[in-house]
């Protein structure tokens, strides 16, 4: 028999399997006083430094959240944020506000918290928010990353924290804090800025595995992290938080190296943390090297720049000119 279809009521439809994102709110760290930058940093944050091609440092990772569609965000600052503040007001809010939000909370010059005691400061705005995922970011870092790759890492790890982590030659690892994994990728070893002895990578002599300084937590470890702190001092997530989560198997690496971009990329899976003079210069002749890495009518994954004239150069050309020449060697050599 046949069925009139104006008559008939349509079958319930099955629901189609839900994926549910978790809501992530990111924290882009962008407070630290930048010593080993001075005189650069001595007017400036460091975050604020003008990089290259009228893109400021804390370009990279707030290009890198809005291409991840990571569009809520706190910038916590402290140390001199005037252009800095500036260059969020005039650049990036606009940009995230239209789907999301950019804000910046200054803390007081005088305290001196580290960085998991400068996120703790926010934690009620923090939990306002009600994240399923926090991110937890530097400012002062070059690169190019997908963060929902390392997102959904985390997820399928089901730890408290996940770390992005990148090889770099043993010569450079007393910067960085190095971890050794298991085969699960969790992490059993972590040494903040080894002094001694560093941990090479398995099957890759002269090689260590670096913490990039990029977390992601789940929301309630990092409540829980932080009201078992003791925030009378100062309090850093590498020297202090983490390595009890590290020491419980909680936590696990994600391999930059994995990390995928759309296009073209002519400098892949490149990280520089230009947290000294040395390393701000090297990265940026690196990058003039290879300018069509950041913009180009081909870049899928461009680093977006305010236009000249919202930006204010303040550092002096010709002490520019000479602190490049006096960088120019290899960073590896
Ligand atoms: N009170 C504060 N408020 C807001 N922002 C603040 C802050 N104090 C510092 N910051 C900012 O947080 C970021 C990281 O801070 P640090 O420079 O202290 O860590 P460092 O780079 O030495 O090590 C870290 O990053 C390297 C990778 O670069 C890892 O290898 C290492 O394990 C990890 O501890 C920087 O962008 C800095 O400006």
């Amino acid at each position: 028999m046949l069925r009139d279809p104006m008559t008939t009521p349509p079958m319930p439809e099955t629901p189609a399997p839900q994926v549910l994102e978790p809501k992530v709110l990111s924290i882009v760290l962008a407070g630290g006083a930048g010593k080993r930058l001075q005189p650069l940093t001595l007017k400036q944050a460091k975050p604020a430094l003008p990089f290259i091609q009228h893109r400021r440092v804390i370009d990279f990772v707030l290009s890198n959240l809005w291409h991840s569609g990571l569009r809520q965000l706190l910038v916590l600052t402290q140390y001199k944020p005037r252009s800095l503040h500036q260059h969020l007001q005039q650049f990036w809010q606009p940009v995230f506000n239209r789907c999301g939000f950019l804000q910046w909370y200054q803390a007081p010059a005088s305290v001196c918290q580290g960085t998991a005691g400068a996120v703790a400061a926010q934690l009620s705005v923090i939990r306002d928010q009600r994240p399923d995922v926090i991110a937890v970011l530097s400012a002062d870092h070059v690169y190019k990353m997908d963060y929902r790759q390392m997102l959904a890492f985390h997820q399928q790890q089901q730890v408290a924290v996940t770390v992005a982590a990148i090889a770099v030659p043993v010569a450079q690892a007393r910067q960085f804090g190095i971890f050794t994994v298991n085969d699960n990728h969790r992490i059993c070893g972590f040494i903040e800025k080894p002094q001694g002895e560093v941990p090479q990578i398995p099957g890759k002599p002269g090689y260590a595995l670096a913490s990039m300084g990029n977390y992601l937590f789940n929301a309630s470890s990092l409540y829980q992290l932080l009201d078992n702190a003791s925030l009378s001092q100062p309090v850093d997530f590498g020297h202090d938080l983490l390595p009890a989560l590290f020491r419980q198997q909680q936590a696990c690496v994600y391999d930059f190296s994995n990390n995928q971009l759309p296009g073209e990329q002519s400098l892949p899976n490149y990280w520089r943390d230009v947290g000294t003079l040395a390393a701000y210069f090297h990265s940026r002749l690196d990058i003039l090297q290879h300018s069509d890495w950041l913009e180009g009518p081909a870049q899928r994954w461009p680093i977006l720049a305010a236009n000249s004239s919202a930006l204010k150069m303040r550092l002096c050309p010709r002490a520019m000119q000479r602190l490049t020449l006096q960088y120019q060697r290899p960073l590896y050599a």
